[in-house]
């Protein structure tokens, strides 16, 4: 079993008489690449920051490594924490060249061990042309490589990135994605990032805690997140997702307003329930050869596909993907779909996820 690195226990966290942490539980094993993504002010930065060291707790225990940092009884602080950290501005010292930036929390060793260690780092991240220019000299896509460089100098046993990504360009920031993650992996160094960026999560992350108003709501990994969420907030804060309402009839099968489907055996302990279908894009086909039942509210040109957002007669909004090739639908105009249960996910009238419903199962008919 891989060794576990970090681990949070209940962390609580106030600033003032708000309380901004509550009761936080994760844990990183060796090598993992976590991430806290969620939107502004959910508290990602002060969790970040607690682990660090650099914010008071209020409650509960961080663990690095069997050793406890913090706790009710025990505070290490953050220099001995064996941290490293890269500041969303990178915090490079500007009068410090790259080589200097970079060999700055390795001054205890001897001046040929520093200059072996800053050496070899300078070439993972390809930055040895530049070790004698300054920080003001070079691109952000530099700048950010060196600030890891300088994090991992010390060859930390966690390694902490806010918003690693949120002073570049969306070009370089879709580059930087690809480099960040595959430098982490030639260090097999463990890491927890910060993002509010759903891309960027899922680009880099081995495992990823949605959080809100200051909880981790589920952690897991991308697929999962995605795919079986656990509530209405995750499923929504992930990607475009309409809740159909729904009930199960009394031989076990969906009925919506887009007509019935089949489902598993287990929805039969459901009979007569209210349910909903939590439906994806990709979930929705557009079948022109259905009777048109959707009004087109907008359509999205993404290049390889359209997204047409449809109000059903109810009133409910839903989205659906269609080969950027296809005959492009009207505005007003209405159009065929149909569901691919394939992957669609059921909550309970309690909002409990069901399950998923199974692969083999095809749509019945259709509305
Ligand atoms: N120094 C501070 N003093 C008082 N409140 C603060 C302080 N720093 C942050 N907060 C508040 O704590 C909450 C969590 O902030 P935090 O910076 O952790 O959120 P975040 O998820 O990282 O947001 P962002 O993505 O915008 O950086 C917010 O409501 C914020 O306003």
């Amino acid at each position: 079993m891989s060794r576990v690195v970090l681990k949070v226990e209940d962390l609580i966290h106030r600033y003032g008489s708000q309380a901004t942490l509550n009761q936080i539980n994760l844990e990183l094993t060796e090598g993992m690449v976590g991430c806290l993504l969620g939107a502004s002010g959910c508290g990602k930065t002060t969790l970040l920051r607690c682990i660090a060291g650099f914010e008071p707790v209020l409650g509960g225990c961080i663990t690095l490594n069997q050793r406890i940092v913090s706790s009710d009884s025990r505070f290490i602080p953050p220099e001995k924490r064996r941290i490293g950290v890269v500041f969303q501005d990178y915090a490079l010292f500007p009068h410090l060249t790259v080589a200097e930036n970079i060999g700055f929390g390795i001054r205890h060793m001897s001046k040929a061990d520093q200059v072996e260690k800053v050496d070899k780092l300078l070439a993972s991240v390809d930055l040895t042309a530049h070790a004698h220019k300054y920080p003001s000299e070079l691109s952000g896509g530099q700048q950010q490589r060196v600030a890891l460089a300088r994090a991992l100098a010390p060859e930390p046993d966690l390694l902490l990135l806010d918003e690693p990504f949120s002073n570049l360009d969306s070009n370089l920031r879709e580059r930087m994605k690809h480099e960040l993650k595959t430098l982490l992996e030639h260090f097999g160094v463990t890491a927890l990032l910060v993002t509010h960026n759903q891309d960027e999560a899922f680009d880099i992350a081995d495992e990823i805690g949605v959080m809100s108003g200051g909880k981790i709501l589920q952690w897991g990994s991308s697929y999962d997140l995605y795919h079986k969420p656990q509530s209405r907030e995750v499923a929504s804060f992930l990607g475009m997702s309409a809740f159909l309402p729904a009930k199960v009839s009394h031989d076990g099968c969906v009925l919506t307003e887009l007509g019935e489907v089949v489902c598993k055996e287990d929805l039969k302990t459901l009979k007569g329930k209210n349910i909903t279908v939590l439906l994806r894009p990709d979930d929705i086909i557009h079948d022109d050869q259905i009777a048109p039942i959707a009004t087109v509210e907008q359509v999205s040109f993404r290049g390889m596909f359209l997204v047409y957002h449809l109000r059903l007669p109810s009133g409910q909004l839903i989205h659906c993907f269609t080969s950027s090739h296809h005959e492009k639908h009207e505005i007003g105009g209405k159009i065929g779909i149909r569901l691919d249960m394939k992957h669609a996910v059921i909550l309970r009238e309690d909002e409990a996820l069901v399950e998923q419903v199974d692969e083999s199962t095809m749509p019945k008919r259709h509305g």
